[in-house]
């Protein structure tokens, strides 16, 4: 199990530094074999592509090796003619719109047995419970919201699994609404407005991922105010997942934030120790693999982020031990996780305010401008809040970057979201969304 470990991790930081072309022509049908001493076995289908991969990769592997904390990286090649296709147990998240099967498009890891319910996640858990017992019937849309990497997509994905196994014939679609937008855009092209309404109006189960994205998209909103009418009416379920709630979406039109708003919303938090201690040993009963109680825990306390970020760090200390040949223990974690966690991100203004801008639905230049409608004034006072917070520009330094302001602005900006954090739990929260955003 734990050369698939190493190897996902491998593969994510050298798809960073090549082509897609490369990738899919040399590193696709590489199979992580076993790691044995400390040195990664992988097996290859030919020896030309072996001697290859050799000649023009093997530093770009033996980096990727280093950074995951191998004290010397080392891997070998291995023939293995016709190369059998393994079950992939990292199944990455499904890209939508790339399978013509909807239900393939469900990520199998994503179940209600594999979702831990904690006191963060029950109430959303138990609506999701519900719908998936009768979809249509209990609580229409449901709409889950909450921070990056907490579960959303998970929960919808497990409703998905659920309804496919219980109702058989019930026809389930699950699209991200960027996904969405391309698609809608491409049939307006392609003048195949028919065929896209058909398809999203003829099913039983509609799950849509990051609805948040819909803000600013008048054509989307459109045709996404019909399909969810039309499914409405028909008595099928819709389940919607937004890192925000609807009355947060700004340049929503009010006759789909009613909508929203019309069944449950339902929040997931992030979770407390325990359940982070409870998703870790679950991962690892998942994966096959041992780990003493108090690693879990070490790992839990440092990683207090979001799941995603928790997971990602249970591997890389799996990964490490096998690398360096090594028992996992506390102090192993605690060095395979010391560079992750020593590293403070610096950040660039204007990653800031792309970041801010996207939260908000609104443009960069609109956030820089000169323009006081309101719905602009609050996320650009947002914007140098943080990046006076996350950056070492002065008060000047700032104003000159948003067109040339003076200083004083900045500083009654900082000052207004200041005293409005004191009591503000929702700016409190969309902060701490736009934070995770930048990572
Ligand atoms: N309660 C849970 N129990 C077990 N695993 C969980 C739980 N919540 C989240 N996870 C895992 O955490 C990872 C991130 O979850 P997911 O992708 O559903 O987050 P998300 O909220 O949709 O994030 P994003 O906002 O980035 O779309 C997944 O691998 C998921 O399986």
């Amino acid at each position: 199990m734990t050369q698939h470990t190493i190897w996902q991790n491998v593969l994510d930081y050298i798809r960073q530094s090549i082509t897609d072309v490369e990738y899919n022509t040399w590193f696709v049908k590489i199979r992580p074999l076993g790691v044995y001493n400390g040195v990664l076995e992988l097996g290859v289908p030919t020896s030309f592509a072996g001697e290859w991969i050799k000649k023009h990769y093997t530093e770009t592997i033996q980096e990727a090796l280093l950074h995951l904390g191998a004290q010397t990286p080392r891997f070998e090649l291995k023939v293995i003619p016709g190369n059998p296709v393994q079950e992939d147990i990292f199944s990455a998240a499904p890209e939508p719109g790339k399978s013509t099967d909807p239900r393939s498009r469900l990520n199998s890891k994503y179940t209600f047995e594999n979702f831990v319910v904690g006191p963060n996640n029950s109430m959303a858990h138990a609506a999701a419970v519900a719908v998936a017992e009768s979809p249509g019937k209990a609580y229409n849309p449901l709409f889950i919201y909450g921070g990056v990497g907490l579960g959303k997509t998970h929960l919808m994905h497990a409703v998905g699994h659920s309804v496919a196994s219980r109702f058989p014939q019930l026809k389930i679609e699950y699209i991200s609404t960027e996904t969405f937008t391309n698609e809608l855009i491409e049939a307006i092209q392609k003048d195949r407005m028919t065929e896209f309404r058909d398809r999203y109006r003829s099913v039983d189960l509609l799950l849509v991922d990051d609805i948040q994205f819909i803000a600013g998209k008048e054509r989307t909103q459109e045709e996404f105010f019909h399909t969810f009418n039309a499914l409405y009416e028909a008595g099928k379920q819709i389940i919607l997942s937004s890192d925000r709630p609807p009355k947060d979406i700004l340049t929503l039109a009010a006759r789909l934030r009613s909508r929203f708003e019309w069944g449950l919303i339902t929040d997931i938090q992030s979770p407390e120790l325990e359940t982070r201690v409870a998703i870790l040993k679950m991962n690892a009963e998942y994966r096959g693999i041992r780990i003493p109680d108090e690693v879990f825990e070490y790992i839990a306390k440092v990683v207090t982020s979001n799941i995603r970020e928790l997971e990602g760090s249970l591997m890389r200390v799996v990964a490490y031990a096998s690398l360096n040949g090594v028992e996992i223990s506390k102090q192993v974690a605690a060095r395979a996780l010391s560079d992750v966690f020593m590293a403070k991100a610096e950040y660039a203004p204007e990653e800031i305010l792309r970041a801010v801008a996207e939260f908000y639905g609104l443009r960069t230049d609109e956030l820089k401008g000169a323009g006081r409608r309101k719905e602009v004034v609050l996320p650009r006072q947002v914007a140098m809040y943080l990046i006076r917070e996350l950056t070492h520009s002065s008060l000047p330094e700032i104003g000159q970057f948003f067109d040339g302001r003076d200083h004083t602005t900045v500083l009654y900006a900082i000052q207004k979201v200041q005293e409005a954090l004191d009591n503000d739990t929702n700016l409190q929260q969309n902060l701490r969304a736009i934070r995770e955003r930048l990572g």
